[in-house]
Protein backbone atom coordinates (compact mmCIF):
# COMPACT_ATOMS: atom_id res chain seq x y z
CA UNK A 1 0.00 0.00 0.00
CA UNK A 2 1.44 3.37 -0.80
CA UNK A 3 1.59 5.89 2.02
CA UNK A 4 -0.25 8.04 0.04
CA UNK A 5 -3.34 5.89 0.44
CA UNK A 6 -2.87 6.28 4.19
CA UNK A 7 -5.47 8.09 5.89
CA UNK A 8 -2.66 9.39 8.22
CA UNK A 9 -1.42 11.02 4.68
CA UNK A 10 -4.65 13.93 5.00
CA UNK A 11 -3.13 14.97 8.52
CA UNK A 12 -3.04 17.21 10.20
CA UNK A 13 -4.86 18.97 6.95
CA UNK A 14 -8.33 16.80 7.82
CA UNK A 15 -10.06 17.66 11.10
CA UNK A 16 -9.07 14.94 13.37
CA UNK A 17 -12.84 13.36 14.05
CA UNK A 18 -12.89 13.16 10.39
CA UNK A 19 -9.70 10.97 10.00
CA UNK A 20 -10.90 8.57 13.06
CA UNK A 21 -14.43 8.38 11.59
CA UNK A 22 -13.26 7.14 8.09
CA UNK A 23 -11.30 4.56 9.86
CA UNK A 24 -14.18 3.72 12.46
CA UNK A 25 -16.43 2.93 9.32
CA UNK A 26 -14.11 0.31 8.32
CA UNK A 27 -12.35 2.41 5.66
CA UNK A 28 -8.62 0.87 6.21
CA UNK A 29 -6.86 3.30 3.69
CA UNK A 30 -8.17 5.67 0.77
CA UNK A 31 -9.06 4.40 -2.67
CA UNK A 32 -7.24 5.89 -5.11
CA UNK A 33 -10.16 8.50 -6.27
CA UNK A 34 -10.10 9.61 -2.56
CA UNK A 35 -6.46 9.38 -2.54
CA UNK A 36 -6.39 12.00 -5.49
CA UNK A 37 -9.18 14.44 -4.80
CA UNK A 38 -9.24 14.77 -0.95
CA UNK A 39 -6.52 16.81 -0.46
CA UNK A 40 -7.16 18.84 -3.70
CA UNK A 41 -10.88 19.31 -3.21
CA UNK A 42 -9.95 20.17 0.42
CA UNK A 43 -7.34 22.93 -0.64
CA UNK A 44 -9.87 25.11 -1.92
CA UNK A 45 -9.68 23.91 -5.51
CA UNK A 46 -12.56 23.14 -8.01
CA UNK A 47 -12.63 19.44 -9.12
CA UNK A 48 -14.04 17.35 -11.76
CA UNK A 49 -13.12 13.80 -11.13
CA UNK A 50 -13.93 11.06 -13.20
CA UNK A 51 -12.96 7.61 -11.64
CA UNK A 52 -14.64 4.15 -12.47
CA UNK A 53 -18.14 3.01 -10.95
CA UNK A 54 -17.17 1.76 -6.80
CA UNK A 55 -14.01 3.19 -6.46
CA UNK A 56 -15.52 5.17 -3.64
CA UNK A 57 -16.64 8.64 -5.05
CA UNK A 58 -19.03 9.31 -2.67
CA UNK A 59 -16.43 9.64 0.56
CA UNK A 60 -13.91 11.34 -1.84
CA UNK A 61 -16.68 14.10 -1.59
CA UNK A 62 -18.66 14.10 1.19
CA UNK A 63 -14.94 14.15 3.26
CA UNK A 64 -13.99 17.52 1.65
CA UNK A 65 -17.34 19.00 1.82
CA UNK A 66 -17.53 18.17 5.69
CA UNK A 67 -14.20 19.78 6.09
CA UNK A 68 -14.95 23.04 4.05
CA UNK A 69 -17.89 23.67 6.15
CA UNK A 70 -16.12 23.26 9.59
CA UNK A 71 -13.22 25.24 7.92
CA UNK A 72 -15.49 28.18 7.31
CA UNK A 73 -16.85 28.05 10.72
CA UNK A 74 -20.26 28.22 12.38
CA UNK A 75 -22.70 29.22 9.34
CA UNK A 76 -25.42 31.22 10.84
CA UNK A 77 -28.92 29.30 11.19
CA UNK A 78 -31.13 28.97 7.89
CA UNK A 79 -28.35 29.53 5.89
CA UNK A 80 -27.50 26.70 3.76
CA UNK A 81 -23.13 26.15 3.60
CA UNK A 82 -23.30 22.67 1.63
CA UNK A 83 -25.70 21.44 -1.13
CA UNK A 84 -25.08 17.84 -3.07
CA UNK A 85 -27.23 16.94 -5.66
CA UNK A 86 -27.87 13.39 -7.24
CA UNK A 87 -30.19 12.78 -10.71
CA UNK A 88 -32.14 10.31 -8.52
CA UNK A 89 -34.05 10.02 -5.20
CA UNK A 90 -32.52 6.86 -4.59
CA UNK A 91 -28.87 7.82 -5.35
CA UNK A 92 -29.95 11.33 -3.49
CA UNK A 93 -31.06 9.14 -0.60
CA UNK A 94 -27.96 7.18 -0.53
CA UNK A 95 -25.51 9.92 -0.13
CA UNK A 96 -27.51 11.43 2.46
CA UNK A 97 -27.71 7.98 4.66
CA UNK A 98 -23.43 7.86 3.83
CA UNK A 99 -23.43 11.30 5.07
CA UNK A 100 -25.54 10.92 8.33
CA UNK A 101 -23.02 7.50 9.03
CA UNK A 102 -20.36 10.24 8.72
CA UNK A 103 -21.80 13.33 10.88
CA UNK A 104 -23.29 10.92 13.45
CA UNK A 105 -19.57 10.38 14.76
CA UNK A 106 -19.46 14.21 15.13
CA UNK A 107 -18.21 15.66 18.78
CA UNK A 108 -21.01 17.33 20.39
CA UNK A 109 -18.35 19.45 21.46
CA UNK A 110 -18.09 22.83 22.10
CA UNK A 111 -21.33 23.93 22.32
CA UNK A 112 -24.55 22.03 20.19
CA UNK A 113 -25.26 24.92 17.82
CA UNK A 114 -21.78 24.26 15.67
CA UNK A 115 -23.11 20.54 15.46
CA UNK A 116 -23.37 19.63 11.07
CA UNK A 117 -26.99 18.58 10.32
CA UNK A 118 -28.12 17.38 7.03
CA UNK A 119 -31.55 17.62 5.17
CA UNK A 120 -32.73 15.76 1.96
CA UNK A 121 -34.86 16.97 -0.35
CA UNK A 122 -36.39 14.97 -2.77
CA UNK A 123 -39.45 14.83 -4.80
CA UNK A 124 -42.64 12.39 -4.27
CA UNK A 125 -42.79 12.54 -0.38
CA UNK A 126 -43.00 16.24 1.41
CA UNK A 127 -44.42 19.15 0.30
CA UNK A 128 -41.68 22.19 -0.47
CA UNK A 129 -43.18 24.13 2.24
CA UNK A 130 -42.88 21.12 4.40
CA UNK A 131 -39.43 20.94 3.59
CA UNK A 132 -38.99 24.58 4.13
CA UNK A 133 -40.61 24.55 7.75
CA UNK A 134 -37.66 21.42 8.38
CA UNK A 135 -34.99 23.51 7.30
CA UNK A 136 -36.32 26.33 9.25
CA UNK A 137 -36.81 24.23 12.41
CA UNK A 138 -34.18 22.18 12.30
CA UNK A 139 -31.33 24.56 10.93
CA UNK A 140 -29.24 21.72 8.52
CA UNK A 141 -26.17 23.86 7.28
CA UNK A 142 -25.93 20.33 3.99
CA UNK A 143 -28.22 19.83 2.07
CA UNK A 144 -28.45 16.40 -0.42
CA UNK A 145 -31.13 16.70 -3.39
CA UNK A 146 -32.54 16.25 -6.37
CA UNK A 147 -32.23 18.68 -9.06
CA UNK A 148 -36.26 19.74 -8.74
CA UNK A 149 -37.42 19.94 -5.57
CA UNK A 150 -33.76 21.76 -4.53
CA UNK A 151 -34.58 24.19 -7.02
CA UNK A 152 -38.06 25.43 -5.82
CA UNK A 153 -36.48 25.07 -2.10
CA UNK A 154 -34.09 27.23 -3.11
CA UNK A 155 -36.54 29.61 -4.49
CA UNK A 156 -38.63 29.96 -1.40
CA UNK A 157 -37.75 33.37 0.47
CA UNK A 158 -36.68 31.55 3.67
CA UNK A 159 -33.79 30.08 2.67
CA UNK A 160 -30.78 31.96 2.35
CA UNK A 161 -27.75 30.14 0.39
CA UNK A 162 -25.66 33.38 0.07
CA UNK A 163 -23.29 31.78 2.76
CA UNK A 164 -23.00 28.44 0.68
CA UNK A 165 -19.59 26.85 0.82
CA UNK A 166 -19.28 24.30 -1.24
CA UNK A 167 -21.64 22.57 -4.13
CA UNK A 168 -21.23 18.68 -5.37
CA UNK A 169 -23.15 17.45 -8.42
CA UNK A 170 -22.51 13.64 -8.40
CA UNK A 171 -23.01 11.68 -11.88
CA UNK A 172 -22.39 15.13 -12.86
CA UNK A 173 -22.92 14.29 -16.44
CA UNK A 174 -25.94 12.99 -16.45
CA UNK A 175 -27.09 16.32 -14.58
CA UNK A 176 -25.90 18.62 -16.81
CA UNK A 177 -27.53 16.43 -19.96
CA UNK A 178 -30.65 17.65 -21.45
CA UNK A 179 -33.95 16.99 -19.09
CA UNK A 180 -31.51 18.57 -16.22
CA UNK A 181 -29.30 20.98 -17.54
CA UNK A 182 -32.39 24.52 -17.32
CA UNK A 183 -32.66 23.36 -13.24
CA UNK A 184 -28.79 22.84 -12.74
CA UNK A 185 -28.61 26.35 -14.70
CA UNK A 186 -31.44 27.60 -12.42
CA UNK A 187 -29.98 26.21 -8.87
CA UNK A 188 -26.28 27.90 -9.75
CA UNK A 189 -28.30 31.23 -10.73
CA UNK A 190 -29.73 31.23 -6.91
CA UNK A 191 -25.61 30.12 -5.31
CA UNK A 192 -22.88 32.76 -4.61
CA UNK A 193 -20.53 32.47 -7.17
CA UNK A 194 -17.69 32.19 -4.01
CA UNK A 195 -17.60 28.56 -3.49
CA UNK A 196 -16.15 25.65 -4.07
CA UNK A 197 -17.36 23.15 -7.05
CA UNK A 198 -16.75 19.54 -7.45
CA UNK A 199 -18.24 17.25 -10.15
CA UNK A 200 -18.05 13.63 -10.14
CA UNK A 201 -18.77 10.85 -12.01
CA UNK A 202 -18.05 7.50 -13.65
CA UNK A 203 -17.89 8.90 -17.32
CA UNK A 204 -17.18 13.04 -17.48
CA UNK A 205 -18.70 14.19 -21.05
CA UNK A 206 -18.11 17.13 -22.95
CA UNK A 207 -21.95 18.52 -21.16
CA UNK A 208 -18.97 19.04 -18.00
CA UNK A 209 -16.67 20.51 -20.18
CA UNK A 210 -19.39 23.31 -20.69
CA UNK A 211 -19.96 23.45 -16.54
CA UNK A 212 -16.45 23.86 -16.00
CA UNK A 213 -16.35 26.60 -18.13
CA UNK A 214 -19.06 28.58 -16.57
CA UNK A 215 -19.27 27.66 -12.99
CA UNK A 216 -16.07 26.52 -11.65
CA UNK A 217 -12.97 28.55 -11.04
CA UNK A 218 -9.85 26.90 -12.08
CA UNK A 219 -10.45 23.52 -11.55
CA UNK A 220 -8.32 20.50 -11.48
CA UNK A 221 -9.40 17.41 -13.36
CA UNK A 222 -8.63 14.17 -11.75
CA UNK A 223 -8.83 10.84 -13.99
CA UNK A 224 -8.55 7.98 -11.77
CA UNK A 225 -7.89 5.00 -14.49
CA UNK A 226 -7.68 1.53 -14.29
CA UNK A 227 -5.33 0.09 -16.34
CA UNK A 228 -2.17 1.16 -18.49
CA UNK A 229 -1.90 2.38 -22.08
CA UNK A 230 -3.60 -0.29 -24.17
CA UNK A 231 -4.85 -2.08 -21.17
CA UNK A 232 -6.75 1.14 -20.06
CA UNK A 233 -10.63 0.11 -19.13
CA UNK A 234 -13.33 2.10 -18.27
CA UNK A 235 -14.84 -0.79 -16.21
CA UNK A 236 -13.36 -2.60 -12.76
CA UNK A 237 -10.80 -4.94 -13.11
CA UNK A 238 -13.10 -6.93 -10.87
CA UNK A 239 -16.10 -7.10 -13.43
CA UNK A 240 -16.45 -9.40 -16.06
CA UNK A 241 -18.70 -9.02 -18.71
CA UNK A 242 -19.93 -11.14 -21.55
CA UNK A 243 -22.15 -10.79 -24.26
CA UNK A 244 -25.14 -13.18 -26.01
CA UNK A 245 -25.95 -12.82 -29.94
CA UNK A 246 -29.60 -13.52 -29.96
CA UNK A 247 -32.72 -14.21 -31.54
CA UNK A 248 -36.19 -12.22 -29.79
CA UNK A 249 -37.77 -15.01 -29.12
CA UNK A 250 -34.48 -16.40 -26.72
CA UNK A 251 -33.68 -13.22 -25.04
CA UNK A 252 -36.23 -14.16 -22.10
CA UNK A 253 -35.74 -17.45 -21.51
CA UNK A 254 -32.21 -16.98 -21.67
CA UNK A 255 -33.14 -14.21 -19.03
CA UNK A 256 -34.49 -17.47 -17.28
CA UNK A 257 -32.03 -19.56 -17.47
CA UNK A 258 -29.61 -17.10 -16.03
CA UNK A 259 -31.60 -16.37 -13.04
CA UNK A 260 -32.05 -20.23 -12.68
CA UNK A 261 -28.56 -21.18 -13.26
CA UNK A 262 -26.21 -18.60 -12.30
CA UNK A 263 -24.48 -18.20 -8.30
CA UNK A 264 -25.61 -15.15 -7.15
CA UNK A 265 -26.79 -12.93 -4.15
CA UNK A 266 -28.55 -10.53 -5.81
CA UNK A 267 -28.90 -9.91 -9.54
CA UNK A 268 -30.21 -6.48 -11.08
CA UNK A 269 -31.66 -6.81 -14.95
CA UNK A 270 -32.05 -3.98 -17.08
CA UNK A 271 -35.03 -3.29 -19.08
CA UNK A 272 -35.29 -0.47 -21.29
CA UNK A 273 -38.91 0.94 -19.92
CA UNK A 274 -41.28 1.57 -17.31
CA UNK A 275 -43.79 -0.59 -18.58
CA UNK A 276 -41.14 -3.59 -19.92
CA UNK A 277 -40.85 -3.90 -16.38
CA UNK A 278 -43.76 -3.78 -15.19
CA UNK A 279 -44.68 -6.13 -18.05
CA UNK A 280 -42.20 -8.84 -17.19
CA UNK A 281 -42.28 -8.42 -13.40
CA UNK A 282 -46.01 -9.46 -12.92
CA UNK A 283 -45.11 -12.19 -16.45
CA UNK A 284 -42.54 -13.55 -14.29
CA UNK A 285 -43.18 -13.47 -10.74
CA UNK A 286 -46.66 -15.45 -12.18
CA UNK A 287 -44.42 -18.16 -14.51
CA UNK A 288 -41.25 -18.32 -12.71
CA UNK A 289 -41.71 -21.22 -10.31
CA UNK A 290 -42.92 -23.19 -13.09
CA UNK A 291 -40.03 -23.12 -15.06
CA UNK A 292 -37.10 -23.39 -11.85
CA UNK A 293 -35.23 -26.67 -11.96
CA UNK A 294 -35.17 -28.51 -9.12
CA UNK A 295 -31.98 -27.55 -8.14
CA UNK A 296 -31.87 -23.80 -8.23
CA UNK A 297 -33.29 -22.12 -5.17
CA UNK A 298 -36.26 -19.97 -5.63
CA UNK A 299 -35.37 -16.15 -6.42
CA UNK A 300 -37.31 -13.84 -5.00
CA UNK A 301 -38.08 -11.04 -7.45
CA UNK A 302 -38.70 -7.03 -7.09
CA UNK A 303 -39.25 -4.60 -9.59
CA UNK A 304 -38.54 -0.92 -9.48
CA UNK A 305 -38.94 1.94 -12.33
CA UNK A 306 -39.83 5.68 -11.75
CA UNK A 307 -43.38 5.79 -12.28
CA UNK A 308 -43.92 3.82 -9.41
CA UNK A 309 -45.14 6.23 -6.51
CA UNK A 310 -42.22 7.09 -4.24
CA UNK A 311 -43.78 4.69 -1.33
CA UNK A 312 -43.29 1.49 -3.19
CA UNK A 313 -40.28 2.92 -4.89
CA UNK A 314 -38.71 3.06 -1.99
CA UNK A 315 -40.01 0.33 -0.07
CA UNK A 316 -39.10 -2.10 -3.08
CA UNK A 317 -35.35 -0.86 -2.53
CA UNK A 318 -35.15 -0.84 0.39
CA UNK A 319 -36.53 -4.73 0.63
CA UNK A 320 -34.27 -5.94 -2.39
CA UNK A 321 -31.31 -4.59 -0.41
CA UNK A 322 -32.36 -5.96 2.75
CA UNK A 323 -33.57 -9.40 1.95
CA UNK A 324 -31.52 -12.46 2.89
CA UNK A 325 -32.54 -14.35 -0.01
CA UNK A 326 -31.65 -14.56 -3.08
CA UNK A 327 -33.00 -11.50 -5.40
CA UNK A 328 -33.59 -10.32 -8.74
CA UNK A 329 -34.32 -6.62 -9.38
CA UNK A 330 -36.09 -5.88 -12.39
CA UNK A 331 -35.50 -2.14 -13.10
CA UNK A 332 -34.64 0.64 -15.73
CA UNK A 333 -32.17 3.57 -16.15
CA UNK A 334 -33.70 4.82 -12.92
CA UNK A 335 -31.13 2.39 -10.64
CA UNK A 336 -28.56 2.50 -13.40
CA UNK A 337 -26.15 4.84 -11.56
CA UNK A 338 -24.83 5.56 -7.97
CA UNK A 339 -26.58 2.33 -6.06
CA UNK A 340 -24.30 1.10 -3.87
CA UNK A 341 -25.47 -2.22 -3.17
CA UNK A 342 -23.00 -4.56 -2.25
CA UNK A 343 -24.32 -7.82 -2.28
CA UNK A 344 -25.20 -7.43 -5.98
CA UNK A 345 -23.12 -9.76 -8.08
CA UNK A 346 -24.45 -10.10 -11.30
CA UNK A 347 -25.93 -7.72 -13.85
CA UNK A 348 -28.00 -8.59 -16.95
CA UNK A 349 -28.62 -6.07 -19.47
CA UNK A 350 -31.72 -7.19 -21.62
CA UNK A 351 -31.04 -4.93 -24.69
CA UNK A 352 -27.86 -2.11 -24.43
CA UNK A 353 -28.77 0.91 -23.25
CA UNK A 354 -30.03 4.72 -24.96
CA UNK A 355 -26.73 5.67 -24.42
CA UNK A 356 -23.11 4.15 -24.25
CA UNK A 357 -22.33 5.60 -20.90
CA UNK A 358 -25.29 4.24 -19.55
CA UNK A 359 -24.04 0.97 -19.92
CA UNK A 360 -20.93 1.59 -17.40
CA UNK A 361 -22.97 2.99 -14.95
CA UNK A 362 -25.39 -0.26 -15.30
CA UNK A 363 -22.49 -2.98 -15.25
CA UNK A 364 -21.21 -0.86 -12.69
CA UNK A 365 -23.44 -1.72 -9.64
CA UNK A 366 -21.77 -5.12 -9.54
CA UNK A 367 -17.81 -5.36 -8.74
CA UNK A 368 -17.52 -2.76 -6.61
CA UNK A 369 -15.33 -1.31 -4.08
CA UNK A 370 -12.81 -4.95 -5.46
CA UNK A 371 -15.68 -7.14 -5.29
CA UNK A 372 -15.60 -9.54 -7.86
CA UNK A 373 -18.98 -8.92 -10.30
CA UNK A 374 -20.54 -10.55 -14.04
CA UNK A 375 -22.00 -8.42 -16.60
CA UNK A 376 -23.94 -9.93 -18.98
CA UNK A 377 -25.41 -8.00 -22.01
CA UNK A 378 -27.84 -9.86 -24.96
CA UNK A 379 -27.95 -8.35 -28.35
CA UNK A 380 -30.02 -9.25 -31.08
CA UNK A 381 -28.62 -10.92 -34.29
CA UNK A 382 -27.33 -8.32 -36.95
CA UNK A 383 -25.96 -5.21 -36.76
CA UNK A 384 -26.60 -4.76 -32.90
CA UNK A 385 -23.36 -7.54 -32.97
CA UNK A 386 -20.97 -4.40 -33.65
CA UNK A 387 -21.88 -2.82 -30.05
CA UNK A 388 -19.30 -4.82 -28.62
CA UNK A 389 -16.56 -2.93 -31.43
CA UNK A 390 -18.04 0.29 -30.25
CA UNK A 391 -17.82 -0.52 -26.94
CA UNK A 392 -14.14 -1.66 -27.25
CA UNK A 393 -13.26 1.20 -28.32
CA UNK A 394 -14.90 2.99 -25.50
CA UNK A 395 -12.23 0.99 -23.47
CA UNK A 396 -14.92 -1.69 -22.16
CA UNK A 397 -14.11 -5.02 -23.23
CA UNK A 398 -16.52 -7.99 -23.29
CA UNK A 399 -16.17 -11.80 -24.51
CA UNK A 400 -18.77 -13.69 -25.84
CA UNK A 401 -20.47 -15.87 -24.06
CA UNK A 402 -20.95 -19.96 -24.62
CA UNK A 403 -24.12 -20.54 -26.25
CA UNK A 404 -26.68 -21.95 -23.89
CA UNK A 405 -28.86 -25.21 -25.15
CA UNK A 406 -32.36 -22.80 -24.41
CA UNK A 407 -35.35 -25.50 -26.40
CA UNK A 408 -36.73 -27.35 -23.68
CA UNK A 409 -36.95 -23.81 -21.53
CA UNK A 410 -38.02 -22.02 -24.58
CA UNK A 411 -40.93 -24.59 -25.55
CA UNK A 412 -42.02 -24.26 -21.78
CA UNK A 413 -41.58 -20.83 -21.60
CA UNK A 414 -44.01 -19.58 -24.61
CA UNK A 415 -46.49 -22.72 -23.58
CA UNK A 416 -46.72 -20.58 -20.37
CA UNK A 417 -46.49 -17.45 -21.61
CA UNK A 418 -49.36 -18.28 -23.52
CA UNK A 419 -51.59 -19.73 -20.99
CA UNK A 420 -51.03 -17.10 -18.78
CA UNK A 421 -51.83 -14.24 -21.41
CA UNK A 422 -55.62 -15.78 -22.48
CA UNK A 423 -56.41 -15.57 -18.64
CA UNK A 424 -57.16 -12.29 -18.92
CA UNK A 425 -57.00 -8.86 -21.76
CA UNK A 426 -56.11 -7.39 -19.05
CA UNK A 427 -52.10 -8.81 -20.08
CA UNK A 428 -52.22 -8.58 -23.39
CA UNK A 429 -52.89 -4.99 -22.69
CA UNK A 430 -49.70 -5.18 -20.83
CA UNK A 431 -48.04 -6.88 -23.38
CA UNK A 432 -49.30 -4.14 -26.09
CA UNK A 433 -47.81 -1.71 -23.83
CA UNK A 434 -44.68 -2.91 -23.07
CA UNK A 435 -44.20 -4.17 -26.67
CA UNK A 436 -44.84 -0.29 -28.13
CA UNK A 437 -43.14 1.83 -25.49
CA UNK A 438 -40.35 -1.24 -26.58
CA UNK A 439 -39.95 0.19 -30.36
CA UNK A 440 -40.17 3.78 -29.24
CA UNK A 441 -37.00 3.18 -27.30
CA UNK A 442 -35.46 1.47 -29.89
CA UNK A 443 -36.69 4.31 -32.50
CA UNK A 444 -35.09 6.70 -30.27
CA UNK A 445 -31.70 4.66 -29.71
CA UNK A 446 -28.14 7.14 -29.69
CA UNK A 447 -26.39 4.94 -32.17
CA UNK A 448 -27.97 4.58 -35.18
CA UNK A 449 -25.75 2.87 -37.07
CA UNK A 450 -26.49 -0.05 -34.93
CA UNK A 451 -29.61 0.43 -33.83
CA UNK A 452 -31.22 0.57 -37.39
CA UNK A 453 -35.11 0.55 -37.20
CA UNK A 454 -35.31 -0.87 -40.91
CA UNK A 455 -33.54 -4.07 -39.48
CA UNK A 456 -35.90 -4.26 -36.59
CA UNK A 457 -37.44 -7.71 -35.65
CA UNK A 458 -41.25 -6.72 -35.33
CA UNK A 459 -42.93 -9.78 -35.76
CA UNK A 460 -39.94 -11.79 -33.96
CA UNK A 461 -40.63 -9.09 -31.18
CA UNK A 462 -43.93 -9.44 -31.22
CA UNK A 463 -44.02 -12.79 -30.44
CA UNK A 464 -41.73 -12.72 -27.70
CA UNK A 465 -43.89 -10.24 -25.88
CA UNK A 466 -46.79 -12.84 -26.26
CA UNK A 467 -49.07 -10.70 -28.95
CA UNK A 468 -51.50 -12.11 -30.29
CA UNK A 469 -51.89 -9.42 -32.40
CA UNK A 470 -49.11 -6.95 -33.36
CA UNK A 471 -50.36 -3.19 -32.52
CA UNK A 472 -51.20 -0.32 -34.99
CA UNK A 473 -48.20 2.06 -34.65
CA UNK A 474 -46.53 4.21 -37.32
CA UNK A 475 -43.50 2.28 -37.07
CA UNK A 476 -44.84 -0.87 -38.88
CA UNK A 477 -46.00 1.44 -41.96
CA UNK A 478 -42.31 0.72 -43.77
CA UNK A 479 -41.71 -2.45 -42.20
CA UNK A 480 -41.30 -5.63 -44.19
CA UNK A 481 -43.61 -9.10 -43.64
CA UNK A 482 -46.05 -7.62 -41.34
CA UNK A 483 -48.79 -10.36 -41.65
CA UNK A 484 -52.49 -9.18 -42.41
CA UNK A 485 -54.03 -7.15 -40.35
CA UNK A 486 -50.61 -7.52 -37.65
CA UNK A 487 -52.28 -10.46 -36.59
CA UNK A 488 -49.67 -13.05 -35.13
CA UNK A 489 -52.49 -16.27 -34.39
CA UNK A 490 -54.78 -17.57 -35.90
CA UNK A 491 -56.93 -19.06 -32.94
CA UNK A 492 -57.98 -16.77 -30.93
CA UNK A 493 -62.05 -16.19 -30.28
CA UNK A 494 -61.58 -12.17 -29.44
CA UNK A 495 -65.03 -12.28 -28.10
CA UNK A 496 -64.52 -14.62 -25.92
CA UNK A 497 -61.75 -12.96 -24.75
CA UNK A 498 -62.45 -11.01 -21.73
CA UNK A 499 -61.23 -8.68 -18.93
CA UNK A 500 -60.72 -9.67 -15.61
CA UNK A 501 -61.94 -6.84 -14.34
CA UNK A 502 -65.84 -6.81 -14.56
CA UNK A 503 -65.99 -3.03 -15.26
CA UNK A 504 -63.76 -2.98 -18.01
CA UNK A 505 -65.52 -6.02 -19.36
CA UNK A 506 -68.82 -4.21 -18.83
CA UNK A 507 -67.44 -1.44 -21.13
CA UNK A 508 -65.89 -3.51 -23.80
CA UNK A 509 -69.58 -5.42 -24.01
CA UNK A 510 -71.07 -1.98 -24.71
CA UNK A 511 -68.83 -1.22 -26.69
CA UNK A 512 -69.15 -4.24 -28.96
CA UNK A 513 -72.81 -3.78 -29.23
CA UNK A 514 -72.34 0.06 -29.79
CA UNK A 515 -70.14 -1.08 -32.65
CA UNK A 516 -72.33 -3.69 -34.11
CA UNK A 517 -75.56 -1.02 -34.19
CA UNK A 518 -72.93 1.45 -36.21
CA UNK A 519 -72.36 -1.52 -38.69
CA UNK A 520 -75.63 -2.14 -39.29
CA UNK A 521 -76.64 1.54 -39.54
CA UNK A 522 -73.76 1.91 -42.09
CA UNK A 523 -74.75 -0.75 -44.02
CA UNK A 524 -78.61 0.77 -44.86
CA UNK A 525 -81.44 -0.62 -45.50
CA UNK A 526 -82.16 -4.14 -46.51
CA UNK A 527 -80.94 -4.77 -50.53
CA UNK A 528 -85.05 -5.43 -51.15
CA UNK A 529 -85.48 -2.35 -50.69
CA UNK A 530 -83.16 -0.63 -52.56
CA UNK A 531 -84.02 -2.87 -55.76
CA UNK A 532 -86.72 0.45 -56.61
CA UNK A 533 -84.12 2.53 -56.13
CA UNK A 534 -82.62 4.81 -59.56
CA UNK A 535 -79.54 3.74 -60.59
CA UNK A 536 -78.66 7.27 -59.21
CA UNK A 537 -79.33 7.17 -56.27
CA UNK A 538 -77.61 3.96 -55.55
CA UNK A 539 -74.17 5.54 -57.13
CA UNK A 540 -75.00 8.45 -54.31
CA UNK A 541 -75.21 5.43 -51.62
CA UNK A 542 -71.88 4.23 -52.29
CA UNK A 543 -70.30 7.60 -52.97
CA UNK A 544 -71.32 8.79 -49.53
CA UNK A 545 -70.29 5.37 -48.18
CA UNK A 546 -66.87 5.89 -49.77
CA UNK A 547 -66.79 9.06 -48.22
CA UNK A 548 -67.44 8.00 -44.80
CA UNK A 549 -65.22 5.21 -45.08
CA UNK A 550 -62.34 7.88 -46.31
CA UNK A 551 -63.67 9.89 -43.18
CA UNK A 552 -62.60 7.00 -40.74
CA UNK A 553 -59.92 6.29 -41.83
CA UNK A 554 -58.56 10.02 -41.73
CA UNK A 555 -59.48 10.02 -38.22
CA UNK A 556 -57.79 6.87 -37.57
CA UNK A 557 -54.57 8.61 -39.32
CA UNK A 558 -51.67 6.42 -38.04
CA UNK A 559 -53.36 3.41 -37.85
CA UNK A 560 -51.05 1.25 -40.40
CA UNK A 561 -52.42 -1.94 -41.38
CA UNK A 562 -55.21 -1.38 -42.93
CA UNK A 563 -58.29 -3.38 -41.38
CA UNK A 564 -60.93 -5.68 -42.76
CA UNK A 565 -64.00 -3.86 -41.87
CA UNK A 566 -65.67 -6.65 -42.36
CA UNK A 567 -64.46 -8.43 -39.54
CA UNK A 568 -65.79 -8.09 -35.61
CA UNK A 569 -62.81 -9.25 -34.40
CA UNK A 570 -60.13 -6.70 -36.06
CA UNK A 571 -62.74 -3.98 -35.60
CA UNK A 572 -62.60 -4.80 -31.52
CA UNK A 573 -59.05 -4.31 -31.29
CA UNK A 574 -58.88 -1.59 -33.18
CA UNK A 575 -59.71 0.31 -30.07
CA UNK A 576 -56.75 -0.71 -28.28
CA UNK A 577 -54.86 0.45 -31.51
CA UNK A 578 -56.69 3.85 -31.15
CA UNK A 579 -55.91 3.95 -27.55
CA UNK A 580 -52.03 3.42 -28.42
CA UNK A 581 -52.26 6.03 -31.20
CA UNK A 582 -53.52 8.86 -28.69
CA UNK A 583 -51.06 7.58 -26.25
CA UNK A 584 -47.98 7.95 -28.36
CA UNK A 585 -49.36 11.71 -29.90
CA UNK A 586 -49.06 13.03 -26.59
CA UNK A 587 -46.02 11.24 -26.25
CA UNK A 588 -44.39 12.71 -29.40
CA UNK A 589 -45.14 15.86 -28.41
CA UNK A 590 -43.22 15.39 -25.01
CA UNK A 591 -39.20 16.43 -25.82
CA UNK A 592 -36.49 13.80 -26.88
CA UNK A 593 -35.30 14.58 -23.28
CA UNK A 594 -38.15 13.15 -21.33
CA UNK A 595 -38.41 10.41 -23.78
CA UNK A 596 -34.83 9.32 -22.59
CA UNK A 597 -35.60 10.01 -19.02
CA UNK A 598 -39.18 7.85 -19.19
CA UNK A 599 -37.39 5.41 -16.52
N1 LIG B 1 -11.61 3.70 1.42
C1 LIG B 1 -12.46 2.72 1.22
N2 LIG B 1 -12.13 1.44 1.49
C2 LIG B 1 -12.98 0.43 1.27
N3 LIG B 1 -14.22 0.59 0.78
C3 LIG B 1 -14.60 1.83 0.48
C4 LIG B 1 -13.76 2.95 0.68
N4 LIG B 1 -14.42 4.06 0.32
C5 LIG B 1 -15.64 3.65 -0.11
N5 LIG B 1 -15.76 2.32 0.00
C6 LIG B 1 -16.91 1.49 -0.36
O1 LIG B 1 -16.92 1.38 -1.78
C7 LIG B 1 -18.25 1.22 -2.25
C8 LIG B 1 -18.47 2.09 -3.48
O2 LIG B 1 -18.37 3.45 -3.14
P1 LIG B 1 -19.19 4.58 -3.87
O3 LIG B 1 -20.64 4.25 -3.85
O4 LIG B 1 -18.78 5.86 -3.31
O5 LIG B 1 -18.65 4.40 -5.37
P2 LIG B 1 -18.73 5.41 -6.59
O6 LIG B 1 -17.36 5.60 -7.08
O7 LIG B 1 -19.48 6.62 -6.19
O8 LIG B 1 -19.53 4.54 -7.62
P3 LIG B 1 -20.58 5.00 -8.76
O9 LIG B 1 -19.78 5.60 -9.86
O10 LIG B 1 -21.22 3.73 -9.15
O11 LIG B 1 -21.50 5.97 -8.11
C9 LIG B 1 -19.16 1.56 -1.08
O12 LIG B 1 -19.74 0.37 -0.60
C10 LIG B 1 -18.25 2.14 -0.05
O13 LIG B 1 -18.65 1.84 1.26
Amino acid sequence: MSASRQWEALSPALTPWLLETVRTLGYANMTPVQASTIPLFCSNKDVVVEAVTGSGKTISFLIPAIEIILRAGSIPRGRVGGIIVAPTRELASQIYAVLNSVLEFQPTEPTESTILKAQLLIGGSATVASDVQKFLTDTPQIIVGTPGRLLEFLGSPHVQSSSLEVLVLDEADRLLDLGFDKTISGILRLLPKQRRTGLFSATVTSAVGELVRVGLRNPVKIVVKVGDGEREQKVPTTLSISYSVLSPDSKIPSLIHKINTLKYKKAIVYFPTCASVVYFYTLLTSILPKLQSSKSADAQVFSLHGKLPQGPRTKTLNSFINTMKKSVLLTTDVAARGLDIPEVDVVIQIDPPYEANMFLHRAGRAARAGRYGEGYLFLSKGREEGYVDLMEVKKVRMHEAHEIELSGLKTEFYKCLRGWILDSREKHDMAVKAYVSYVRFYTKHTMTSIFRMNEFDFVGFGRAFGLLRLPSMPELKSAPNIPENGWLTNDIDLDAYRYKDPQRELARQEELTDRAAKAAAKQGPPKAANKSWSEQSERRERRDHRREKKRTKRESKAAVIENDESSSDNEEMEEDWKTLIADRKKKRKANVSEMAFDL
